[in-house]
């Protein structure tokens, strides 16, 4: 690991650059992104240091609940304008972030690692899924949002069309653990809608969000549409559930249930992207040193602290020690490692907090008899929040691994003679995010996709087949959210719909010339055949 400090004058060192890494971007340049954050002048601002080394990577303002307020009312201010330029000016906007994203990677790359303490690989995933949602609204969206014409109630003399217009201000609350990419999953819809947006990302990832948020501007978004304030959650939190016109959260289930409960009362729409405890089956008749391959990815990327990332595997026993041999031996192989580069395959856990609940998640099975395959501990002489990937067998419902998410580098491995035993076992929980299936064939891997509870399925794959495709909605089914990101679904839960029929002719009450009777009984006659037509 490489690092640089400088010295202050006083005998101590400082670190030079954001987390004390050569090569990361410099404290000077942290600070001009800070400087993008609204408010923080009425309450004390909070050090974030790189889980890396322990090392501060910002130093950032956090607005009160009356600064969030301010902010609102200005986005609102801001967004008139913005939704008065056409939808396609708009999509360009997106088309130009899209480039943009790729050719400034290496910046975001550092930052993102630096402040979650994720390998590079992983980090790359950010970039390339922020570059596929620009890329997927600044083609589309202009098309989804187009007025839609439908067949009227009469032919000819009634013309109706289905209008969309943007909410107005959507706020979004960001977690920590994909900070480039969920915000560009859930802001750059909002903005393509022609709203305004205010932003709460996670303090831990703040940079991130605020890179992202500058490059937008340069990419042609005028300055005060999207804006980011930052805080910790409760604290400002009563501006997003009073102020937006929608809400778009992404976090735990236990915040998602709180803010829904805040926001029933003003009946303003909201969406919920939440936890899960996703399950991986292995049919008996899977290839599978390629399902121990996709399994190490769908378990351990960024260190297990994904939403959609593999927690259960249940596995046919036919095949089951083979497959555990195999998937132990790719586990083992991994490569911790604490730098700016491509050259470990597992990051570091983000915080403290996760590393202390991935522990007792495992302590907690080792106690009540569970068996550590491999990994199953902390290795601070790697990084201060580093933890080993962690295969575990023997696990029973007793333990808080078997039903809760852990959230960490940590799977159970369960074996299955029956696949209605499986799929029962893999639909046995309040979560309902996302499921891989691994089969000789996509076709027999769909058959049973259809049957899990989860609002993704990975055929073949672990998460990265849909959340890749940005025309595919994602979310969760039960109590991993409500509502869907990306595909049309995704930009239209920013809109209102507004129906206008145009009646022309003839009106659709009887004159009073005509009995009522004999009114209704043409109606009828009327309505019988326009059903036999041909009609959108
Ligand atoms: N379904 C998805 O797409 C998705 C994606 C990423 C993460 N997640 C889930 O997020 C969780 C991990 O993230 P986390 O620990 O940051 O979740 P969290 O709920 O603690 O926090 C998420 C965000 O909400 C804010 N917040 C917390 N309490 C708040 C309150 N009372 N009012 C307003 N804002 C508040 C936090 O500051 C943070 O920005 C996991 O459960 C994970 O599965 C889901």
């Amino acid at each position: 690991m490489t690092r640089t400090t400088e010295s202050t004058g006083h005998g101590e060192s400082r670190p030079r650059t954001v987390g004390g890494f050569v090569g990361a971007p410099s404290a000077a340049r942290a600070a001009q992104l800070v400087r993008r954050a609204a408010g923080g002048a009425d309450s004390a601002p909070v050090d974030i240091t790189a889980p890396f080394t322990g090392l501060l990577t910002a130093t950032l303002p956090q607005a009160t609940d009356a600064d969030a307020r301010k902010v609102f009312d200005e986005a609102r201010a801001a967004q008139a304008a913005w939704a008065a330029r056409p939808a396609t000016e708009r999509q360009r906007v997106l088309a130009r972030l899209h480039t943009l994203v790729l050719q400034r990677q290496e910046e975001i790359l550092n930052l993102v690692q630096l402040e979650s303490g994720k390998a590079r690989i992983d980090a790359y995933d950010e970039v390339a899924s922020a570059a596929l949602v620009a890329g997927y609204y600044g083609r589309h969206s202009a098309r989804i949002l187009a007025s839609r014409r439908v067949a009227g109630v009469l032919p000819v003399l009634t013309s109706a069309r289905e209008l969309r217009h943007p909410k107005g201000v959507v706020g979004i609350i960001s977690p920590w653990n994909y900070p480039l990419a969920l915000t560009a999953m859930d802001v750059f819809p909002a903005l393509a809608a022609g709203n305004a947006v205010v932003q709460k990302p996670d303090n831990q990832t703040a940079l991130s969000a605020l890179w992202l948020n500058e490059l937008t501007e340069e990419a042609g978004l005028p300055s005060g549409v999207w804006r980011i304030v930052l805080g910790h959650g409760g604290q400002i939190g009563d501006a997003f559930v009073e102020e937006p016109d929608y809400l778009c959260f992404t976090g735990s289930t236990a915040t998602g249930k709180k803010l829904a409960k805040q926001i029933a009362g003003r009946l303003t729409g909201y969406s919920l992207e939440l936890g899960g405890k996703n399950p991986m089956l292995v049919l008996p008749d899977a290839p599978v040193a390629k399902a121990a391959a996709g399994a190490v990815a769908a378990c351990f990327s960024s260190a297990g602290q994904l939403c959609v990332s593999v927690e259960r595997i249940y596995v046919h026993e036919n095949i089951r020690e083979e497959f555990t041999r195999a998937f132990v031996a790719r586990t083992e192989a991994l490569r911790l490692g604490a730098e700016l580069g491509y050259g470990a395959d597992l990051g570091s856990l983000t915080t403290p907090a996760q590393l202390d609940s991935v522990s007792a998640h495992v302590a907690d099975a080792r106690a009540k008899g569970a068996r550590v395959l491999t990994g199953g501990r902390s290795r601070p002489d790697v990084g201060p929040l580093f933890y080993e990937p962690t295969v575990l067998t023997d696990v029973t419902r007793d333990m808080a691994v078997f039903a809760e998410e852990t959230f960490g580098p940590v799977v159970s491995i369960y074996g299955y003679r029956d696949i209605e035993d499986a799929i029962s076992r893999a639909n046995d929980t309040g979560y309902g995010l996302n499921a891989s299936v691994w089969a000789a064939s996509g076709s027999v891997g769909s058959t049973v996709a259809a049957r899990l509870k989860t609002g993704t399925v990975n055929v073949n794959e672990g998460f990265a087949a849909t959340f890749g495709t940005v025309g595919l909605p994602m979310g969760g089914m039960k109590e991993s959210g409500l509502g869907r990101r990306n595909g049309a679904e995704g930009l239209l839960k920013y809109t209102e719909s507004q129906s206008v029929a145009v009646q022309r002719g003839l009106r659709l009450r009887p004159p009073r010339v005509i009995p009522p009777r004999l009114w209704t009984r043409g109606m009828s006659i009327g309505i019988r055949l326009l059903n036999r037509l041909p009609r959108r």
